[in-house]
């Protein structure tokens, strides 16, 4: 982050914390896919992905969870819990069908709203935690690891599986992974394209805790955020996003080549190919 994007963010964060410490404000929901409800007592935003069977990240969810993200930021909320409308998938990642025999402009308009996103939440000066109610592959594990803190149910799934499908993690996806994992853990599992049981996953601390229910998941991630309660919020605000700046600033002074590399990778003969014969064995398993 460059010194007048810092001046920036301190003034946002001073304008927003500076008068209005005892109030609570209610957000609303501004997508379809997505409904954001805010507890009036604790200020905390639940955004919940409601885009069944699998919330599939296409171009439309991302632009809900983009703009909620920007009304939660606006509206003062004390926390961010992100989950799913779904009982066993948090999400199953990108919406292969966006990249599979693609319009381009709608590919290009995809791929940047889901830069914008990452960037959104990653960066986000609201407290984050994900209740990762179900199995969360790929995308859906990028936009858990984004958060700050993790709290998932047993006997699911999350990990970057992308070199099993035959594509490459994006940078920033790697290096979101790399900000919650011991190095050594997360390139054997990028490389492996390895999906971590629930359980697996509490070991290497891929996520924090595990809980019984959804309604447990959000109840711990409600706690996380209490931990704060004795700090400043400018101040935590201002640590997570210096914390965070390097992948930040990397990926802002790179959009316009990743923009490039994906166009160019998701276009290659080989990578629509292997698209097309993920995607059937995807429809096999429920035939
Ligand atoms: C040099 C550097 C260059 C960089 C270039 C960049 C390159 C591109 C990088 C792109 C990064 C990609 C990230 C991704 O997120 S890709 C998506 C990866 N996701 C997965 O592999 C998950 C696939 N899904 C599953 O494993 C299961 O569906 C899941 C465990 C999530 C749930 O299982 P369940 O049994 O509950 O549900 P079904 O499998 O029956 O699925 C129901 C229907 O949904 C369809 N489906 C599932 N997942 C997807 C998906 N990701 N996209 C599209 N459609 C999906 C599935 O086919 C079923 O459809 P039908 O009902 O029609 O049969």
């Amino acid at each position: 982050m460059n010194r007048a994007m810092m001046m920036s963010a301190a003034k946002n964060l001073l304008t927003r914390y500076g008068s209005t410490k005892n109030n609570i404000y209610r957000c609303m929901s501004t997508g379809k896919l997505t409904t954001v409800d805010v507890n009036e007592k604790s200020g905390v935003a639940v955004l919940t992905m409601n885009r069944l069977p699998v919330n599939g990240l296409n171009l439309e969810l991302l632009r809900d969870i983009r703009n909620d993200i920007d009304e939660i930021e606006g509206n003062k909320c004390r926390g961010l819990i992100l989950t799913s409308a779904s009982s066993s998938v948090f999400s199953a990642g990108l919406d292969i069908m966006e990249m599979y025999k693609p319009n381009q402009d709608r590919l290009k308009e995809f791929w940047t709203t889901l830069q914008d996103t990452w960037l959104a939440l990653y960066g986000s000066s609201v407290p984050t935690a994900a209740a990762i109610n179900g199995h969360s592959p790929a995308g859906g594990c990028l936009l858990a690891t984004s958060c700050e803190y993790r709290v998932m149910l047993p006997k699911f799934t999350i990990g970057l599986n992308e070199t099993k499908l035959g594509i490459v993690a994006p940078k920033w996806f790697m290096a979101t992974f790399c900000n919650v994992l011991p190095r050594r853990v997360a390139e054997m599992a990028l490389t492996q394209g390895k999906m971590f049981s629930s359980e697996e996953a509490l070991k290497v601390g891929l996520v924090d805790e595990l809980a019984q229910s959804k309604e447990e998941a959000i109840e711990k991630c409600q706690q996380f955020f209490a931990t704060f309660a004795k700090t400043n919020p400018f101040a935590r605000a201002m640590t997570k996003q210096q914390f965070r700046s390097k992948d930040l600033q990397q990926l802002e002074d790179e959009k316009a080549q990743d923009l490039e590399a994906f166009l160019f990778f998701v276009n290659q003969p080989s990578v629509q190919k292997g698209l097309g014969i993920y995607l059937d064995s995807l429809k096999a398993k429920t035939k």
